[in-house]
């Protein structure tokens, strides 16, 4: 696998005065309140914040899943707001990947199958696709698990193989939302040193949500987003 290329963009993701609104019956609540923050190639930051202060709803605009009520958000130098449905998932296809709390792993296919689906559905040969899911199941450290079902494996190599269907499409930015949180203690810093050494090895960013401040720590920087509004912690 080769060093993410980043076309010479330095700033992965950029957004500027994002503000979200919802609307609750009458009320619109504002959970985002102009949020300005640049991730740079490379680059591994964790966003901490109490239950409910919209660190979810930010990951989401952050990834081109949702559009923000105001301000902009650029992905690779691409304007979200400006692309159709269509080129907004190709671009997220391109360059993001994602890991969630719950590793949304296929259940009746293997961790080889589900890893290497992300690049069949970009059209990649049967072949070249599973010769790229199993480098990076051996990179998580699951080579002997390739033909294992999502129901046979322990919550933590599910974990990893998650983790490996994230960035077996190489993206410059994955972004992940309490990839630990189902997890105990000593498992979710095995994930989070395991994450850390993919981001060496292949310059991805990481922008990973959590509630755990040792876990954060590990991060390069870490915010912290408190009434809708995102300072250094
Ligand atoms: N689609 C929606 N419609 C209305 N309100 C929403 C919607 N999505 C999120 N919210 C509200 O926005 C606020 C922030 O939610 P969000 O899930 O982003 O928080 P969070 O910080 O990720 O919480 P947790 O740590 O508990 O997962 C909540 O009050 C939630 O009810």
């Amino acid at each position: 696998m080769t060093e993410t290329d980043n076309n010479g963009i330095d700033k992965v993701i950029a957004c500027e005065n994002l503000t979200k609104r919802f609307k609750e019956g009458k009320l619109d609540v504002e959970v985002l309140k102009g949020i300005s923050l640049d991730i740079s190639a490379g680059e591994k930051i964790a966003i901490v914040g109490s239950s409910g202060s919209g660190k979810s709803t930010l990951l989401h605009i952050l990834g081109g899943l949702d559009l923000p009520t105001e301000g902009t958000v650029h992905v690779m130098g691409k304007n979200i707001a400006k692309l159709s449905d269509k080129e907004r998932g190709d671009l997220r296809n391109q360059s993001l990947g994602f890991i969630y709390q719950f590793h949304h792993l296929l259940p009746e296919f293997t961790a080889l199958e589900n890893v290497a689906m992300p690049l069949l559905i970009r059209g990649s040969s049967t072949t070249e696709a599973s010769s790229k899911a199993s480098d990076i199941l051996n990179k998580v450290g699951l080579s002997e698990r390739l033909s294992h079902k999502p129901g046979q494996l322990s919550g933590g190599e599910r974990q990893r193989a998650a983790i490996a269907r994230a960035l077996v499409t190489n993206p410059n930015a994955v972004l992940a939302d309490e990839p630990t949180g189902n997890l105990d203690h000593k498992t979710a810093l095995q994930i989070f040193d395991l994450m850390q050494s993919l981001n060496q090895e292949m310059q991805t960013a990481f922008v990973i949500v959590t509630h755990d401040m040792q876990l954060a720590e590990k991060m390069d920087k870490i915010y912290s987003l408190v009434d809708g509004r995102l300072s250094n912690y």
